[in-house]
């Protein structure tokens, strides 16, 4: 089962993996022609409903593959304004084989015939909202032609749904146009690559058709794992996010790498609470980190109520990098834990208390595999062997996993959902590279879902984490975009990288693909 978001990220993915998406729709408009010649004879009368985008164009490209049907295509619109580029060449193409085609520029004029089967190519998972002319008359002659729908009470034509029934939401099943707004009613459904939830609820006939995309598509990172994560152009500050890092007081370098990598991933402020002992070293590291000190030499008990006050205000809390495994700083950790119920990464010493605590905070676990091995996690060397530990071991704990390694896996706190990710290299072995990760990640959960955005001040922090981009989601594109950080500082310095280089390629690795 796959949602239409995913869907559109696994799209992305194989592409990067070679097989674009022209490729894919000349599989997509293969399995449709497929059900049409299953649901006809030869010579019988076909005919192809097109929209402008890439449904159509899969429709475009079935008529190639029937041949010997008679068949026509129907385009609602004029041939330039096809949409995307993939959809114009197979329109073209079809020309060029000599398909008998008209274009639909005023929807009075559309006449569907009387044809054994209608393929209903009008629109598919790009649709949004209320169905627009030409499509919402072509939808209703849909309808009139035949099917369980039709006027003819079934006696009338086929209706073949490309991808999912035009205006159907293939999530939820319901009309985009709200309740009982049209939709078309067909009597089956080819559908691509992974069931729908929302075909589930139809009544409808549904198959689905492999159409080549690779498995690594879905069990590896990809582009597609950074859709969605696009700042608001009219966005101000703070509404991008912003990073409190725990941390320090044994070592200096760690906070300050996690709260600079923070603001390179596109938080808009990174603070650091760090013992006074070394706040100005971290401050003199960097002027663009507001850093908070706290009384003393090394994290620990006393620091609870400035830090819960601290983080209160916060997007992301990143916990633990830099501060040591003192049985003090451990208990401050535990005690700041059992009281948070926003959103923190943990990392480093701070994660082996994480199995100790009950808490309502939703946490990312940045361990690599010792630190996993610490929590009371099991690894394996088999790559698949690892990623199916660390799913189990994420149900376990119930909270969203990214377990470093050559192969990195994120798992999500239900344990549903596992990914592998195969960026970076060995010069990443250096150190320093965790806390780059650790604040990368940070990053990408503070930042707001702009489909769920939620301003009203007002809000519980409960509220404010559900309007969050998902934490695996943060996790799993944060894996990636720091590995080909990683990957690019290799390129320049070879074995030789250090953990700051990466810090300064991650917006080119975010932003630039
Ligand atoms: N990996 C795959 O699954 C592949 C899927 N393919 C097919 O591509 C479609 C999705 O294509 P897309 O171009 O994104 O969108 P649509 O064709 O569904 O629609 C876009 C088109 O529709 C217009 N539009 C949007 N809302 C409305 C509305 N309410 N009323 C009227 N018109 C509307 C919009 O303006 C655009 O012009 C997927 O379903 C598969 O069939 C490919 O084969 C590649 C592989
Ligand atoms: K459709």
């Amino acid at each position: 089962m796959i949602s239409s978001e995913r869907m559109a990220a696994v799209d992305a993915n194989a592409a990067a993996l070679g097989v674009p998406s022209k490729q894919l729709m000349e599989s997509s408009g293969n399995a449709v022609a497929r059900a049409v010649r299953s649901a006809s004879d030869p010579g019988d009368a076909v005919a192809l409903v097109c929209g402008r985008g890439n449904n159509g164009g899969d429709a475009f490209v079935a008529a190639r593959f029937l041949a010997d049907r008679d068949v026509t295509v129907h385009l609602l619109g004029r041939p330039e304004s096809i949409g995307t580029a993939i959809a114009r060449e197979n329109w073209e193409a079809l020309h060029a084989a000599e398909i008998p085609s008209e274009t639909v520029a005023d929807s009075a004029d559309f006449d569907l015939g009387s044809p054994a089967v209608v393929v209903d190519a009008v629109l598919g998972t790009g649709v949004s909202g209320t169905l627009r002319e030409p499509a919402r008359t072509a939808v209703e002659e849909i309808n009139a032609s035949g099917g369980r729908g039709g006027e003819s009470g079934g006696d009338g034509a086929i209706v073949i749904a490309v991808d999912v029934p035009s205006g159907v939401d293939a999530d939820t099943g319901e009309p985009t146009g709200g309740d009982g707004a049209v939709a078309v009613d067909a009597d089956r459904v080819v559908t691509f690559h992974d069931a729908k939830p929302g075909l589930e609820r139809l009544e409808a006939d549904v198959t689905v058709a492999d159409i080549g995309i690779p498995a690594a598509a879905e069990r590896y990172t990809g582009p597609g794992d950074l859709l969605g994560l696009g700042r608001s152009p009219d966005s101000h500050k703070g509404e991008n996010g912003e990073v409190l890092v725990v941390g320090g007081g044994p070592y200096t370098g760690a906070p300050s790498l996690s709260a600079r990598a923070a603001l390179r991933a596109g938080a808009d402020l990174a603070r650091v609470a760090c013992p006074a002992s070394v706040a100005d070293e971290i401050q003199g590291y960097s002027a663009d980190l507001i850093v908070r000190p706290l009384p003393g030499e090394s994290l620990g008990p006393d620091h609870f109520d400035r830090v819960a006050e601290l983080a209160a205000d916060q997007d992301v809390v990143v916990i633990g990098p830099g501060m040591g495994n003192a049985e003090a700083s451990l208990e401050f950790v535990r005690r700041f834990l059992a009281d948070f119920s926003g959103r923190a990464v943990v990392d480093a010493d701070a994660l082996r208390v994480v199995p100790e605590v009950e808490t309502d905070a939703e946490l990312i676990c940045t361990p690599h595999q010792g630190e996993l091995r610490g929590m009371g996690g099991e690894t394996a060397a088999d790559p698949n062997e690892r990623a199916e530990l660390v799913r189990a071991f994420a149900a376990e704990v119930g909270h969203t996993l990214l377990v470093k390694g050559r192969y990195d896996v994120i798992a999500s706190d239900d344990g549903e959902t596992v990914r592998q990710n195969r960026t970076g290299n060995p010069g990443m072995t250096v150190g320093g590279t965790g806390d780059v990760l650790a604040g990368t990640v940070g990053a990408l959960a503070a930042q707001t879902d702009p489909r769920t955005a939620q301003t009203d001040p007002r809000t519980t922090q409960t509220d404010r984490n559900a309007a969050r981009t998902d934490p695996f989601q943060a996790a799993a594109a944060g894996a990636y975009v720091n590995g080909l950080a990683g990957d690019a500082a290799a390129e320049a310095n070879g074995h030789g990288l250090v953990a700051t280089d990466l810090i300064d390629r991650l917006p080119d690795a975010l932003y630039d693909e």
